[in-house]
């Protein structure tokens, strides 16, 4: 599913070069759930723009569903990323003058009218939003923003789906439930999720925790590491 070898990413800014990313090696399966910790500035949401195709790497090899992002170009990028990765970000990009529902349907193909009813009513009732759908973000708590997002992510059912910081802006008790949500829709789905925190608590409901930059000792706490730098 994800195949990593050697793979490295310098930043350029002027004349300076900034070395962020040296990843010998990491695989992940398909299905797997894996959460990415490390401290602030260790390189995590780089590999994740890397495996998204956001980012080209400088050297290595990185193999997604079978592909060789390495060897694509900025276009055909673009288009492995349209049709094969779901994004969750920290903060929804969620468009303000559309309802949740009108969100959640931009991203549909088209298609047979009742079909997409149906399957916006299954998604919603998943989420415990079914009385929501006609409400604007800012109708919305942070929480079933966030929830809104995450159909609107998963509801084409990507082959992987990479979360960035997705609890991020939300309270300790939100940000539980909605992890433990997203955890729960992508199992039930067998979709491949990668999900960068900075936040160990979070990161072990994971049934697995990879770990990128300085080890410290309370990460070495968590169930199941394994240390790519
Ligand atoms: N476009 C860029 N140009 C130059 N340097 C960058 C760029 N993006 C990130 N960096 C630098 O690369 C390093 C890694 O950044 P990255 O965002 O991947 O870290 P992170 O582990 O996700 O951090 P955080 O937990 O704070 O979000 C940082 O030192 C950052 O300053």
């Amino acid at each position: 599913m994800i195949l990593v070898q050697n793979l490295r990413k310098t930043y350029r800014i002027k004349a300076e070069e900034l070395p962020v990313l040296d990843v010998p090696s990491f695989h992940v399966e398909q299905g797997e759930q894996v959460a990415i910790i490390g401290p602030s500035g260790s390189g995590k949401s780089t590999l994740l723009h890397l495996i998204g195709g956001v980012l080209s790497a400088d050297s290595g090899q990185l193999l997604v569903n079978g592909q060789d992002l390495t060897k694509m170009n900025e276009r055909e990028r673009d288009h492995f990323r349209s049709t094969q990765i779901g994004y969750i970000f920290q903060d929804f990009h969620l468009i303000p003058s559309l309802t949740a529902e009108e969100n959640v349907r931009l991203v549909l193909p088209k298609g047979d009218a009742q079909t997409q009813k149906k399957l916006l009513q299954e998604w919603f009732g998943r989420v415990g939003l079914e009385k929501r759908r006609t409400h604007r973000p800012t109708e919305l708590s942070r929480g079933e923003q966030q929830r809104v997002a995450m159909i609107r992510s998963l509801i084409n059912q990507p082959r992987l789906v990479l979360a960035d910081e997705p609890t991020g802006s939300l309270d300790w008790e939100t940000a539980q439930q909605m992890m433990s949500l997203m955890l729960t829709l992508c199992r039930e789905e067998n979709l491949t999720l990668l999900c960068v925190t900075h936040d160990l608590p979070l990161a072990k409901q994971f049934p697995r925790i990879v770990q990128i930059g300085e080890i410290n000792q309370t990460m070495h706490a968590s169930r199941k590491e394994v240390a790519i730098r």
